[in-house]
């Protein structure tokens, strides 16, 4: 028998009986657990779950989400089934810095990144011709004084039209409103440039240098309409000394913020983080 890959997240308050229900559910279907994490927060009291499931190819996403809802309704479960067939697609934005951006299109490329890139916008020109060589539409939606609320609906227009499933904002160095945060709400990833929650703000590295710090950092976390504090989903640290002038940190800098982008993006578009009121958790 023919068999489709899904992945199951769910998150409820935490009790006994979730998983054996869960697997019941499953076995009854014919399904294979190829994989499984969990997490129960004695915090909040909260039960969090990933499953990779293997489902025989007469399912579809309807036909598990209608048979999964009463005992998702009965455990109070904040659920989703995610086909593994579905390339998540992306709309990557940018502004000056092209490091993170360039990364991602070569991981997409060269089959490192399982997704689709089928726009990328930017508020300056720059990138036209690196998008060009990747065959990817760019859309250069420059901001005047007077003109956020239009650039940002033309932002969202472009998403609506492209069914994008994930915004990365790759060094984008404008200010989203609360309207668009709201619209964008857990579908919008910003690579920040320092170790978090030190250094929010545009220059990170040179309040980095004037503190006289020996770690820098990048922290990947999805955007809030709170300025750099939206939940944390990846960051790195790189040794730097008193030797180092800022342009020194910023080149060190680029490399960490590369890294840390693409794991949480690849763990976002594989349905590993889960979010956990102002945190996530990261079923790697
Ligand atoms: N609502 C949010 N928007 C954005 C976030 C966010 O967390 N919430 N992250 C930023 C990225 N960023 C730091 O990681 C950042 C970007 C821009 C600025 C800033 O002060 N920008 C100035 C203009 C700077 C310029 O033109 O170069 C501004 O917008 O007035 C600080 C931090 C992306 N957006």
């Amino acid at each position: 028998m023919q068999h489709n890959d899904y992945i199951l997240t769910l998150a409820c308050p935490d009790t006994t009986g979730i998983v054996y229900h869960v697997s019941g559910f499953l076995y009854e279907r014919g399904c294979n657990i190829l994989d499984s994490a969990q997490f129960g927060d004695d915090q909040t009291q909260r039960f969090f779950l990933r499953m990779h499931v293997d489902v025989p190819s007469h399912e579809t996403l309807d036909s598990l989400r209608n048979a999964f809802a009463p005992l998702a309704a009965r455990f109070h479960m904040d659920w989703q089934w995610h086909d593994c067939r579905h390339k998540p697609r992306l709309l990557i934005a940018v502004s000056k810095a092209g490091h993170c951006l360039n990364d991602l299109l070569f991981r997409w490329k060269s089959g490192q990144l399982a997704v689709e890139i089928p726009a990328i916008v930017s508020n300056h020109p720059d990138f036209a011709p690196l998008a060009a060589n990747y065959g990817i539409p760019f859309y250069h939606l420059p901001l005047q004084a007077d003109n956020k609320a239009q650039q940002e609906q033309r932002l969202l227009e472009i998403a609506a039209q492209e069914k994008i499933d994930l915004v990365v904002l790759a060094r984008y160095m404008q200010i989203l409103s609360d309207e668009l945060c709201r619209a964008l709400a857990g579908k919008a990833i910003n690579i920040h440039h320092s170790f978090l929650p030190s250094f929010k703000g545009a220059k990170p590295y040179y309040q980095a240098h004037d503190r006289g710090v020996k770690l820098i950092g990048a922290t990947a976390h999805y955007v809030t309409a709170a300025l750099d504090e939206g939940p944390i989903i990846e960051q790195d640290v790189a040794r730097v000394d008193h030797a180092m002038d800022p342009e020194t940190l910023t080149a060190i800098g680029r490399d960490v913020e590369c890294l840390v982008l693409a794991r949480a993006v690849k763990w976002h578009c594989e349905q590993r983080v889960l979010l956990n009121g102002q945190r996530t958790i990261v079923f790697k």
